[in-house]
């Protein structure tokens, strides 16, 4: 088992800083996946991990190898990394059956077990009964099987994948992501999986990664990342999809009639916003003191339970999760709960500059 150290990495496509000074530690055996919207620097940041991509600067140590110096032009070729990679889009051989595309990179390392090793890998994926197909005799899940079988059976140092799901439905999704765990755990591999969907990310990681404009904005376990994002940018990818502009005024936040205390000492002045998950709402069909006046724009039922968009008097967007069902045009009052509503230097400021300044507002 081998961990992974990035340090400082750099990279830049003309005017595009597609990474800027990325650092990771991740350990070995622990899966990390790194989160961002797209044109955030994941696929760089893997490529380059996978010697398919050069950096600028900084340096990448793989098992206590250092396979990439920028400072030094050192760089190891992507074949003698030995990294295992999976692709969104399979990217299996046609012409070889389930078991020859699993069997090849073994067979090209020289591993003399190679058919055997390929027949548990594919076992182990439960793909052994369809050893002998070809890849379009075998549905998209299938196919992801195989590649992954392919990654596993030369049981490389850290496994790398790329957004290995976005192709599949979502029920085999759901299946794919909950056998990538297992597998990867049961085998203590280290992995680092790239992805721009909050659910498989939260899902999967040990760590969580989030990315921005080529940098690395937070990186801790997901509850931590979830409970305490570190800047508003964080807050919204994961979820708090409403945001709603205040004033700090002693030790509240003033929302014009609306005041939510802030635990002392406040480390926050001035203009704030406060990014509001579903869950720091609480909706009231009756008047409430302290409480947002809001109108129900849009009332969807989504198993278990209905979101519910509003708008508040300034004309803000927020979202709740309500039991029943909220019509249009009706009006409703909004609470909040203030540890889980989270509080930010107003985003005038770039995100990142608000870094370590989020905190959960108190009653
Ligand atoms: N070979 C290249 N030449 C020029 N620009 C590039 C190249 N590769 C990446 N970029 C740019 O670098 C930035 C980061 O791209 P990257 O593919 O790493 O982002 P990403 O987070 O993986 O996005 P996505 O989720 O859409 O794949 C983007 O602005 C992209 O256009």
């Amino acid at each position: 088992m081998s961990g992974l150290i990035i340090e400082v990495a750099s990279r830049r496509f003309g005017s595009v800083q597609a990474l800027d000074t990325v650092s990771l530690y991740v350990q070995a055996g622990e899966f990390v996946v790194l989160l961002g919207p797209s044109g955030s620097g994941k696929t760089t940041l893997l490529r380059a991990l996978a010697g398919l991509e050069t950096l600028d600067a900084g340096r990448i140590t793989l098992g206590g190898r250092v396979v990439e110096d920028a400072s030094r032009g050192l760089r190891v070729p992507p074949e003698e990394r030995r990294l295992g990679m999976v692709f969104q889009e399979y990217a299996l051989w046609p012409h070889l059956s389930a078991l020859e595309n699993v069997a090849l990179p073994l067979r090209e390392a020289r591993h003399r077990d190679w058919r055997e090793r390929a027949r548990r890998t594919l076992e182990r994926v439960g793909l052994d009964a369809h050893a002998a197909r070809f890849p379009f005799e075998l549905s998209g899940g299938q196919q992801q099987r195989v590649a992954l079988a392919r990654a596993l059976a030369g049981e490389p140092e850290v496994l790398l994948f790329d957004e290995p799901l976005s192709n599949l439905d979502a029920q085999l999704r759901d299946e794919l992501r909950l056998e990538i765990a297992q597998l990867t755990r049961e085998g203590g591999v280290t992995a680092v999986y790239i992805t721009h969907d909050q659910a498989e990310a939260f899902f999967l990681a040990d760590r969580l990664g989030v990315m921005r404009a080529g940098q690395l904005v937070q990186f801790a376990p997901p509850e931590e990342v979830y409970a305490a994002p570190a800047t508003l940018f964080v807050a919204g990818f994961t979820g708090a999809a409403g945001q709603v502009s205040g004033v700090v005024d002693g030790g509240a936040v003033r929302c014009g009639t609306v005041s939510v205390t802030l635990p002392a000492p406040a480390r926050l002045q001035g203009p704030v916003r406060l990014a509001l998950r579903p869950d720091a709402l609480i909706l009231h069909d009756t008047p409430q003191p302290n409480a947002f006046t809001a109108r129900p724009v849009h009332c969807a039922y989504v198993g278990g339970f209905f979101q519910v968009w509003l708008t508040l008097d300034s004309g803000e967007r927020v979202l709740a999760h309500c039991p029943h069902r909220v019509p249009d045009g009706t009006v409703v009052w909004i609470t909040l709960d203030p540890q889980r509503t989270l509080v930010y230097a107003d985003a005038a400021l770039p995100a990142e500059q608000t870094v370590g300044q989020s905190v959960p507002a108190a009653r």
